[in-house]
């Protein structure tokens, strides 16, 4: 599997290899309990358009952006999307965050997933489903970027020192008049 970054971390792009793509967007838009996200963005509490949802096999808590989620329990079809992550990737992962991006407007910031509340350099698998979205990459130190289109039923995974070193991003991109649904397949530290 070839890595898309050229130091300093892993990305392998898988490409679409989700069955059944369209028929988990339209389950997951009904069964999961999607929230508006809070963020703090210089100093101030927004509430973004963006929609997430956070699951787990306990109930992990996560902060992030200075908001704790509490993960609530599997559904079947993010258990199915979780047990083909585990066997393309040969990684296991215990929770799950869920981003619902309704058009091209609604972005996420540069970021890295480095919270210590995630195991350290384990895999993130990062399923997308809908619309197609442009990813990037920046280096920390040298602002290097490498970008990716994440097709409908693709995976990504993340792994190594990548979180260290690199930030990732969704661009807003006005082209882009369908929604997407984001899983990120984590390791949360289980103590
Ligand atoms: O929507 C995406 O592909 C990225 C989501 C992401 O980076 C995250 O949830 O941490
Ligand atoms: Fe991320």
């Amino acid at each position: 599997m070839e890595n898309l970054l050229p130091k300093d971390g892993v990305a392998n792009y898988y490409g679409k290899v989700i069955p059944n793509p369209d028929v988990y967007f339209e389950a997951l838009l009904r069964t999961i309990d999607w929230k508006n996200d809070e963020v703090v963005i210089f100093g101030k509490r927004i509430v973004t358009k963006r929609e997430t949802a956070w699951y787990g096999d306990k109930p992990f808590e996560y902060t992030y952006s200075k908001t704790t989620k509490t993960a609530l329990p599997w559904t079947s079809e993010l258990l199915e999307l979780k047990r083909s992550c585990e066997e393309i990737s040969g990684e296991t992962y215990n929770s799950c965050l869920l981003n619902l991006y309704h058009d091209g407007s609604e972005s996420m910031g540069w970021h890295s997933d480095d919270e210590p509340e995630i195991e350290k350099e384990w895999a993130i698998a990062s399923v997308s489903l809908g619309a197609e979205r442009k990813f990037s990459f920046k280096h920390k130190k040298d602002n290097e970027t490498v970008s990716l289109l994440l097709e409908n039923g693709s995976l990504l995974v993340m792994k190594g020192k990548t979180q260290q070193n690199w930030q990732h991003a969704i661009p807003k991109s006005m082209k882009v008049m369908d929604a997407r649904i984001n899983l990120t397949f984590r390791k949360l530290v289980d103590v």
